[in-house]
């Protein structure tokens, strides 16, 4: 007798996990090991930014009382008694009728109040003494940069669960955090299974398909920000299999398999569940594709036994351990976005369970559409690569309209958003 799965909506099936996730240990990595790492600690400004009052441009740092009145036929004369080039601090103060040669980024000298650009003086020189002439008048405070006017001491500029690219690794160098206490990375084993299966560099043959889904997987883990270990196909036999999840659950701190999970014969990922006494927090959603995704957990560890059909094994995997992942990673948002979007086309086939359809999300005129893209069946690989988005339909809604407005999940990888 084939077992009754007893089937839970999306919504609590992903409440089952959250009420049951923690972030992960912390260790301390250099700053040029930093990128798409997550911050352990709230980054604070050790020191204003800028540092001291400074130039934004190649001028000369005067008295702007020192041009009061100054016009084409009666210019202000000022005499230039030093350069200043960025790095370095002036060894006088500016006082009335001198100007200090300054480039941009420079420290604004003692006794001055404003720059005046290269472009808007004449340079002349009265023997060897350069001078500049200034044709109009310039405001107290033009052209300088106050000092903490970008960034002030004690800001909190970065909160912990913070990933880190490009701007934030900008920040830390800024103040001088060239070490940073980040959240270890959970290690997560895939196992794919099945014994129609052949890797990627192999021939197929009768009956046999490449499998696609662990090299999916394992990118889908990168980008969630943890590290995959993979540990290879799994052929249709029940103690081989058992022994090797075991065997990685040593090992790793969650485990993936796809594939195997359904009430087929030789779906051993039920069983294998059973003999490790795990305990199951569900293993059917309402849902498509992925009604029969299962997790479950083994002691500490997580098991996700995903579905072997390529969509639902995606879907599966950003609905289910992406959240999980994320928060281990101390992420205060673990799910990816949602958001709302035109419907392009009408939407048939009215479903008793929630569907998430591969879409493409654009963004034109400042609205965003979405369009299902390519065929819906659960097996179907080719739309993986064009989708940006998953459309919810909602369950046992009536056939969906061009033009309604639906909710969309936004993915979190290329093609990106907006995928015009
Ligand atoms: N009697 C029932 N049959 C099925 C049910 C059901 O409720 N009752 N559910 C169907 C649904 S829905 C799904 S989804 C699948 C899930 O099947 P499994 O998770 O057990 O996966 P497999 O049977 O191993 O494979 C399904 C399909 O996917 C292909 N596959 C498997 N692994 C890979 C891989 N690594 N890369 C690419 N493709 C893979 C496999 O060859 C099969 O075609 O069960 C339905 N059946
Ligand atoms: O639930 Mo299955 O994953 O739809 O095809
Ligand atoms: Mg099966």
């Amino acid at each position: 007798m084939v077992e009754i799965r007893q089937s839970i909506p999306v919504d609590e099936a992903i409440r089952r996990i959250m009420e049951r996730v923690k972030t992960g240990a912390t260790e301390r990595i250099s700053l040029a090991e930093a990128q798409g790492r997550s911050l352990a600690e709230d980054i604070v400004a050790s020191h204003d930014v800028p540092f001291f009052d400074r130039s934004p441009v190649d001028g000369f740092a005067i008295k702007a009382q020192d041009t009061k009145g100054a016009e084409p036929d009666t210019p202000r004369r000022l005499v230039v008694v030093e350069t200043l080039g960025a790095g370095y601090v002036a060894t006088q103060p500016v006082v009335g009728g001198k100007a200090v040669r300054i480039m941009t980024g420079a420290p604004i000298p003692e006794g001055a109040d404003a720059v005046i650009m290269l472009e808007h003086v004449t340079e002349t020189l009265e023997g060897d003494q350069p001078v500049i002439e200034v044709t109009s008048p310039v405001a107290a405070g033009e052209n300088i940069i106050r000092r903490g006017e970008d960034m002030k001491e004690g800001t909190v500029l970065l909160e912990a669960g913070r990933q880190m690219a490009a701007g934030e690794i900008a920040l830390l160098a800024t103040f001088g955090y060239g070490e940073i206490n980040v959240f270890q990375q959970p290690v997560i084993g895939v196992f794919a299974t099945g014994s129609e299966l052949v890797s990627v560099d192999e021939p197929l043959a009768p009956g046999k398909i490449r499998n696609s889904n662990s090299p999916m997987l394992e990118a889908q883990i990168r980008q969630a920000g943890a590290i995959p270990r993979y540990y290879g196909i799994l052929v249709d036999d029940f103690d081989q299999s058992y022994a090797a999840v075991v065997g990685a659950l040593k090992e790793v701190d969650y485990v993936i398999t796809t594939g195997g999970v359904s009430v087929g014969d030789f779906d051993y990922v039920p069983a294998i569940l059973d003999k490790l006494q795990a305990e199951v927090l569900f293993n059917k959603v309402e849902m498509r594709p992925g009604s029969v995704t299962t997790v479950a957990t083994v002691g500490d560890k997580w098991f996700f036994g995903l579905s072997g059909n390529p969509s639902a094994c995606f879907v599966g995997f950003e609905l289910f351990v992406r959240p999980i992942v994320k928060t281990y990673l101390g992420s205060s948002t673990p799910h990816l976005r949602k958001a709302a979007a035109l419907l392009t086309t009408d939407l048939g086939r009215p479903n008793e369970f929630a569907r998430f359809v591969r879409a493409r999300l654009t963004l034109e005129d400042a609205t965003l559409s979405v369009t299902p893209v390519g065929l819906e069946k659960s097996g179907i690989v080719s739309s993986l690569a064009e989708a940006n988005a998953l459309l919810v339909v909602p369950p046992r809604t009536e056939k969906l309209r061009a033009g309604e407005k639906v909710d969309v999940i936004c993915l979190d990888m290329n093609p990106g958003l907006p995928g015009a």
